[in-house]
């Protein structure tokens, strides 16, 4: 092929993230690259390009042979999993941004690609513009990691910062998260911490070669985050960040887990703020290693993608050298404790969960708080029980390492 020659990309999605893309590339015209057709799904709406850009058959871009690459950034995970599944059957090269499609598809995806001939990178999906994938999967190939935790999801994240910072409703934050183009079609992924499962077990996959089905992972999130906990937060000093986490314990074990966690003012993690996302690589030798950077929006995760493209086009591929070399994939470490603060206003699910270290916070009229030690298996287990129950639960930490001093707290009045 020649080198010079402009490369033509076929792009699924033309929202935030496509936008992004497309604009990154009007401005950078140096670039050998070109979005040739853009696959959308809605043919009434209002474009800001003329009407011969755009198709509304995914086939037609796929069964394009000009098309040198693809680029999938729709909203839609199971229609994304038929474009890029389709794309790599035929051999192509695809860059997306769907986190939900890679962690429930990865295994199938990398046997596609070495099936068909087929390349597929995802940058973009975890993190937005942090490059946090070539780091774990390229710096750390033979650098056995401690530990990867951070915060992976913008618009949480987002919210967080306007309810600490700017002391702005819940509601309030998340629309704005919504307008900025941060949060996805469905925010409750965002907001109950399935996006971070979604990212967590893509990034577990590269950092420790132990690719996790969503369903391994137990998952909370900051729906149900109320005055309360706010104040208790305060109480003690702390903020309080979206925690996903992964690590192996003494014994090999996977352990898994997204959950909100207090941050105290030592933590690296809290001065992560707005759609910032934060992730900390912590390895064997080289020690923790923060990255930080726009977890979300149009041009941070365009230029992911865009990085992707360029890779992509140079002919590099994921080497999966983790998962490669692993003889034995890691069980879950479900005995592992966790020191957590739970709020409900069903206190038969304090019994159902069978805290050890049990201690009573705060016994309101509508709610009892307390803090103690669960299991992850515990938490695996009742998972749907406590969402269900408009539990919030937090971990005391976000390493979950270092224990921490909870103060006795004074009924509060919810505002
Ligand atoms: N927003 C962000 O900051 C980030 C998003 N992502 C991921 O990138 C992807 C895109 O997100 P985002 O740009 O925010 O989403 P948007 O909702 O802004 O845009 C989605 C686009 O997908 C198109 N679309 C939906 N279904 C189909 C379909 N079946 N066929 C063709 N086109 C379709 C829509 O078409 P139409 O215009 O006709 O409605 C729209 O153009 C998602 O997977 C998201 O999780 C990843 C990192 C960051
Ligand atoms: N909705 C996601 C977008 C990026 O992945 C987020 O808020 O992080």
């Amino acid at each position: 092929m020649d080198s010079n020659r402009l490369l033509k990309i076929g792009l699924f999605g033309f929202g935030c993230v496509g936008q992004g893309l497309y604009d990154i590339l009007a401005r950078e015209k140096n670039l050998p690259y070109q979005i040739e057709k853009i696959c959308v799904k809605d043919p009434n709406k209002v474009r800001p390009l003329s009407s011969e850009h755009f198709s509304f058959n995914p086939e037609e871009l796929i069964n394009n042979d000009e098309l040198d690459l693809f680029v999938e950034a729709i909203s839609d995970a199971d229609e994304a999993y038929d474009i890029v599944s389709a794309a790599l059957r035929k051999g192509k090269r695809v860059v997306t941004a769907n986190k939900k499609l890679v962690a429930y598809h990865l295994p199938e995806l990398i046997a596609l690609q070495q099936e068909f001939g087929g390349v597929l990178l995802y940058e973009a999906a975890v993190a937005g513009g942090i490059p946090i994938i070539r780091a774990v999967e390229e710096f750390f190939s033979n650098e056995p990691l401690v530990r990867v935790h951070g915060i992976l999801n913008g618009s949480s994240n987002y919210i967080l910062s306007q309810i600490f910072l700017q002391k702005k409703p819940y509601a309030e934050a998340l629309k704005e998260a919504q307008d900025k183009g941060f949060a996805e079609l469905d925010p409750w992924l965002d907001v109950a911490g399935a996006d971070s499962r979604h990212k967590l077990c893509i990034l577990a996959a590269h950092a420790f070669g132990r690719p996790l089905a969503p369903q391994e992972v137990a998952f909370f999130g900051i729906d149900y985050l109320g005055a309360r906990d706010l104040e208790f937060a305060r109480l003690n000093g702390c903020g309080i960040k979206l925690i996903a986490s992964v690590h192996l314990n003494e014994s090999g074990q996977i352990v898994p887990l997204v959950i909100p966690a207090l941050v105290n003012e030592t933590d690296d993690l809290k001065v992560v703020e707005q759609e910032f996302n934060g992730v900390i690589a912590e390895g064997t030798y080289s020690g923790p290693q923060l990255f930080k950077g726009k977890g979300a929006g149009g041009h941070p995760t365009g230029a992911a993608v865009l990085s992707d493209v360029i890779s992509i086009g140079q002919g590099y591929q994921y080497g999966y050298k983790k998962l490669k070399r692993s003889q034995t994939q890691p069980a879950l470490a479900l005995d592992y404790k966790i020191e957590v603060y739970l709020r409900t206003a069903d206190p038969k699910l304090i019994d159902v969960l069978e805290f050890s270290n049990q201690r009573n916070i705060e016994a309101a009229a509508d709610s009892d708080s307390v803090v103690g030690v669960l299991t992850l298996e515990s938490l695996i287990k009742h998972q749907d029980k406590i969402r269900e129950a408009g539990a919030f639960i937090m971990a005391l930490s976000s390493d979950f390492v270092k224990k921490k001093a909870v103060k006795q707290q004074e009924a509060v009045a919810l505002t």
